[in-house]
């Protein structure tokens, strides 16, 4: 077991808590020196560029990936529902989404129903997988991520792949199953617009957090348009100011 002595101790209010952490592959230095703290029902998402470590650091945060250093510590009783970025499955495997959603373990029948109904997918229980679109198949792993009754959503980019309306789509039942569940969500996103609208609190990370703060402090940071452009911010200044009037208007 690794133990130091660690600059920032974690936050008690926090329901997570990342302190010093540091990754290493082979070699290489993949997230160094990362600190964050995770509020009851805050929306935290993790943006960055191909190969920035956001994959790495949600899959320390879930425990398939150890740290090299430092540590991530979780609160008493708070339970993690992941949905991953994207899952392979045998197309020549016949299985229903029932099925799917009961493996590694069977849950009672109640409980499978309300996860998919949650997901909004409760009219795919019996489809198979195979046959499910990209929208679908992300619904299905939302609900099995559900079924653990989560106080915190990790989702690392769930929209890769879909199209607009998909990804509208899906954000919104992460918006409702915040709500219903009271939950804090962490998500690996790309795109910005989401970001703009649904996140508490960005991190921009590229191996370390280069900056970090409500999303309007973050698309001005030189950091962040050093890494996205300066006309990404602009765009997303726009977008903000047109919310903000709407909402004025509203
Ligand atoms: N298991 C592993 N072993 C060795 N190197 C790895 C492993 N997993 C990831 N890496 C490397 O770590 C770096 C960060 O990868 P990661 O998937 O975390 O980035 P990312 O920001 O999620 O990228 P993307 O936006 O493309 O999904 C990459 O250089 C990748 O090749």
């Amino acid at each position: 077991m690794l133990t130091m002595r660690l600059a920032h101790p974690p936050d008690s209010d926090a329901i997570l808590s990342v302190r010093q952490l540091g990754v290493r592959f082979g070699g290489q230095q993949i997230l160094e020196n990362i600190n964050l703290d995770l509020y009851r029902q805050q929306v935290v998402t993790l943006i960055g560029p191909n190969g920035s470590g956001k994959s790495t650091l949600v899959k320390t945060l879930i425990g398939a990936v150890t740290p090299t250093s430092g540590q991530v510590t979780i609160a008493p009783q708070q339970r993690i529902g992941y949905v991953p970025q994207r899952l392979h499955l045998d197309p020549t495997l016949p299985m229903t989404v029932k099925r799917f959603i009961n493996l590694p373990r069977r849950h009672p029948r109640r409980d499978v129903h309300k996860a998919l109904e949650d997901a909004g997918a409760e009219a795919l229980t019996h489809a198979a997988m195979s046959e499910l679109s990209g929208g679908q198949f992300q619904r299905v792993l939302l609900a099995r991520a559900l079924l653990v009754k989560p106080d915190i959503l990790i989702l690392d980019e769930a929209t890769q792949g879909l199209d607009h309306r998909g990804t509208a789509a899906f954000y919104q039942h992460i918006e409702s199953v915040r709500h219903a569940y009271g939950c804090a969500v962490l998500m690996v996103s790309h795109d910005l617009h989401v970001v703009m609208r649904t996140a508490d609190h960005v991190l921009c990370l590229n191996r370390v957090i280069c900056c970090q703060g409500e999303p309007e402090h973050v698309a001005s940071s030189p950091h962040y348009q050093a890494l996205f452009g300066d006309q990404t911010a602009q765009t997303l200044a726009l977008y903000r100011h047109h919310h903000q009037e709407a909402a004025n208007v509203g």
